[in-house]
């Protein structure tokens, strides 16, 4: 497997003066407020600043100097310094990323040897899927749901356009993994019942990723009925005329409800680095199992002596199908992680 690089492989090296003391003129910036980043666009950042609070407000920044080679992604938390304020024209400065509860990576590409963040600090992956036109990609599905418990997300997945196809089929191979699922489909005028997902976005962060087509934008639209306004905020202050960025922008749910976190263009995500043992520590009951495993065994169906195999063997007769269910979609996600596509 070829080892791909982090962007935060390397290593700073201490400059050949030594190590000069910097706290000198900057202290802890401890006059520095807090900031969720909504959106970013070429070097500016959006943030909301005093979330919750009247004093509430949007504050466009940069990053300052000493941030230079961290990358500020959608939904990080930091620290500004400077104007505050949120008045046109003013510029804050970013001198700190707050620790990520959660980070989100895009896998590299070939333009791009890199496997980069694209949101931090999120709760859950949201895969919208189509349950006809276009089809659904299970292989896709499946490398989404590893993406996301190797984040430490959790999934929910929203099969959409039920008007055109049943989900069952889709549900059966899902719920053995006990991943949250929604279904929604669009109504004759045009609208999208939304409650039911409301009600599983509630009080997070949720990143939202699906293929072209999908209706991924129907499903925004709907749950955020003000996205385009939301979102021309930000290139108002930008003074860019359109959301044509590629970039991943947050959008708050109505009633401030929750987040969603839009994710145009993020085709695939960064495996490279999720090892055998990661998938299986996201399912407590299968992990616990595991250790009863052979010294380095895979537990694919192949893998002599899995402890799994027995696990479902000597399950009681009313819980056999269901434990050879769960292992059948563990074992999915485990060859779904070298797989392409
Ligand atoms: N039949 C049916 N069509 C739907 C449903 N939801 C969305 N569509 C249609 O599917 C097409 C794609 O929807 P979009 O919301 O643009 O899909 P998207 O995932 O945002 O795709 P991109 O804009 O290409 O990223 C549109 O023509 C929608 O009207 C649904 O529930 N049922
Ligand atoms: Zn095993």
């Amino acid at each position: 497997m070829t080892r791909i690089r982090d962007e935060f492989d390397v290593r700073s090296r201490p400059s050949k003066k030594g190590t000069r003391p910097r706290t000198k003129t900057r202290p802890e910036h401890a006059d520095a407020v807090t900031g969720f980043v909504t959106g970013v666009d070429r070097g500016r950042y959006t943030l909301l600043v005093d979330e919750d609070l009247p004093t509430e407000r949007r504050v466009i920044a940069m990053k300052a100097r000493e941030l230079t080679r961290q990358r500020v992604v959608c939904g990080d938390r930091v620290d500004i310094v400077g104007d505050a304020t949120g008045e046109p024209g003013s510029l804050a400065r970013i001198v700190r990323i707050q620790e990520r509860r959660s980070v989100l990576r895009r896998t590299a590409d070939d333009t791009d040897p890199y496997e980069r963040i694209i949101v931090a600090g999120a709760d859950q992956l949201v895969i919208v899927t189509a349950l006809a036109d276009p089809e659904p990609r299970t292989r896709m599905i499946d490398r989404c749901v590893v993406a996301a418990y190797d984040a430490g997300l959790d999934v929910l997945l929203c099969l959409t356009k039920a008007d055109l196809a049943s989900p069952d089929e889709l549900i059966d191979l899902y719920r053995p993994l006990g991943v949250e699922i929604v279904v929604t489909q669009q109504e004759p005028d045009g609208g999208l019942r939304t409650d039911e997902v409301l009600a599983l976005l509630s009080g997070r962060v949720s990143v939202l990723v699906g293929h072209s087509g999908v209706g991924k934008s129907t499903l925004v639209n709907a749950l955020v009925p003000d996205a385009l306004r939301a979102v021309g905020v930000v290139n108002d202050v930008t003074g860019r005329g359109r959301h044509t960025s590629t970039s991943a922008v947050a959008l708050r749910l109505p009633g401030r409800a929750g987040w969603v976190i839009d994710t145009p263009g993020v085709r695939s995500f960064g495996l490279a680095h999720v090892e055998v043992s990661d998938v299986v520590a996201a399912f407590d009951d299968l992990a616990e199992v595991a250790l009863e495993c052979p010294r380095g065994c895979v537990h694919t169906e192949a893998a002599p002596d899995c402890a799994l195999d027995a696990w479902v063997a000597h399950a009681p007769e009313d819980d056999k199908d269901a434990r050879a269910a769960r292992l059948e979609s563990l074992r999915r996600l485990i060859t779904a992680r070298t797989a392409v596509g």
